[in-house]
């Protein structure tokens, strides 16, 4: 079914989309969260999705990677519908997809490389042998070294975890990676030094990026898009420069308030 997809986008000469979201509904009892959401990833995009608090961006994401059912509308990932998925597809989204959780969700009890080959251990029949260097290689894409193996997730500061949680996510070689505030935690070289890499990997790796973030220096430094949610919906989706001239309210609050201009002129 993928095949196909890529077959008719390539023939088509049409981005591929890999996330499609159609008139989500999202509620917890009589509270609405989302309400006929629409949103769009397409292949080889690095998109950031910002709203304010408790505009539901977590609850999107758990939908979009299946932790939540949807109320309502339809979910299409990699061109399947999580609603009428079977398990062969659902393995399948599972081995193309990486996903970094914000406090890198790391097993306490495994070392660094026992973390990053775990993907590995369980979804291929590799060799340990082979497991292990494909680990240590995820692990030094990412800028860890290897005095680092064997370190438990207790003993690494925040980035170094959110760098082990990146290899493990990278661990299967990934089509379309899920990030979850990536920077949060981080101090502003360590945030800044995390967005390189992202950005770095998304082109060295061909990587379709789905981001959470507040972090306006992020949205500047490696967004080709944004999509902001608000009024339980995607009110846009654009580049950072076109949403600075957005009047939606609190678009406009975000970019142009105080900590947007700090960070227009930083990426300037
Ligand atoms: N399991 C749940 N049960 C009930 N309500 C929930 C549940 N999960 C989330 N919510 C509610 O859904 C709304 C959206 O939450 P969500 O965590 O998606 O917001 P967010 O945009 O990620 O916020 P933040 O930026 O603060 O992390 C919030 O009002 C939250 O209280």
């Amino acid at each position: 079914m993928t095949d196909v997809t890529k077959t008719s986008a390539a023939s088509t000469g049409k981005p591929e989309t890999l996330i499609e979201v159609r008139g989500l509904l999202s509620q917890f009892g009589e509270r609405v969260i989302h309400e006929n959401l629409d949103l769009d990833l397409v292949r080889g995009e690095v998109l950031g999705v910002v709203g304010g608090s408790g505009a539901g961006k977590t609850v999107l994401l758990n939908t979009i990677i299946g932790l939540k059912e949807p109320e309502g509308g339809t979910v299409k990932v990699l061109g399947y519908d999580r609603a009428t998925l079977t398990d062969v597809q659902a393995a399948d989204i599972e081995r193309r997809t990486g996903i970094l959780f914000q406090q890198g969700a790391l097993f306490s009890s495994l070392s660094v490389l026992e973390n990053v080959a775990s993907p590995l251990v369980e979804h291929t029949k590799l060799p340990k042998s082979v497991i292990y260097e494909l680990a240590e290689l995820k692990i030094a894409m990412v800028g860890l070294k290897p005095e680092h193996h064997h370190l438990k997730p207790a003993e690494l500061s925040g980035g170094m975890k959110k760098r082990a949680g990146l290899a493990r996510a990278l661990a299967l070689d990934p089509e379309l990676v899920f990030l979850d505030e990536p920077t949060a935690g981080l101090d502003p070289i360590g945030a800044a030094a995390f967005d390189d890499l992202i950005r770095q990997l998304a082109n060295d790796l061909g990587l379709s990026v789905f981001m959470i973030t507040h972090d306006l220096d992020t949205l500047y430094a490696i967004c080709d898009k944004v999509a902001v949610l608000a009024d339980k919906k995607v009110v846009a989706k654009a580049t950072v420069q076109e949403l600075e001239r957005s009047d939606h309210p609190w678009i406009k609050e975000y970019f142009l308030g105080p900590r947007g201009r700090a960070a227009t002129k930083t990426a300037a």
